[in-house]
């Protein structure tokens, strides 16, 4: 669309040449946008080989929970391991919990019946039961990469039986960057 002119007949446009005068089309969607907030959640996790977040949102689109995968609570996660092989206790595996859990466990209402989770990686047979125990009603995934092992068949299942609808999640927005300098741009004058 061609931009706007003010009233000198000067086109109003910023430093990347975007109409400052028409609203923006190419603002977040609201799937994306919950979807973009359990990514960069997901920057808070100190795994170091799978950072993954998720964020639980009612249906009046307020999300009502976010959470990481990181270790419990009051355990430093520097005397747990991080490692992905080896002896199984000496591993992260029995110690981590998962971002849907977190996420569940951090809710800021008093359930989260009926809400929606958007997860990066779909949820493993745990975190389906704590989903489905909690009385979330749909699941929003970006990946579904181990879908082949044992617990997500296990996990999908359950979801089924349950009635727990899920569906991956194709972003409109590829990639979505964050700028903190963008906030010190300045507009031309207005007129
Ligand atoms: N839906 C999921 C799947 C995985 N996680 C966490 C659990 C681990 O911290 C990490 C996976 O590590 P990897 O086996 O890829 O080294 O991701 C989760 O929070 N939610
Ligand atoms: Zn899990």
């Amino acid at each position: 669309m061609a931009n706007a002119n003010n009233s000198n007949g000067q086109e109003q446009t910023n430093g990347n040449n975007k109409d400052l005068n028409t609203k923006r089309e190419d603002y977040l969607e609201w799937k994306d946008y919950f979807m973009s907030v359990a990514f960069l959640s997901a920057q808070r996790s100190k795994d170091p080989s799978t950072q993954v977040g998720a964020c639980i949102v009612n249906d009046e689109n307020k999300i009502v929970g976010i959470g990481y995968n990181g270790m419990p609570n009051g355990c430093h996660d520097d005397e747990l391991p991080w490692s992905r092989t080896g002896d199984w206790l000496d591993t992260k595996y029995p110690y981590v919990c998962h971002a849907e859990m977190n996420a569940i466990m951090n809710k800021n209402c008093s359930s989260v019946s009926g809400c929606r989770i958007f997860v990066a990686l779909f949820p493993c047979n745990e975190c389906a039961k704590l989903i489905i125990q909690s009385g979330i009603k749909e699941v929003f995934y970006m990946s579904d990469k181990h879908k082949d092992r044992d617990y997500m068949i296990a996990s999908r299942k359950l979801l089924d039986l349950a009635g727990v609808k899920y569906q991956q999640h194709i972003p409109k927005q590829r990639k979505i960057v964050i700028d903190f300098d963008s906030i010190n741009e300045r507009h031309p004058k207005k007129p």
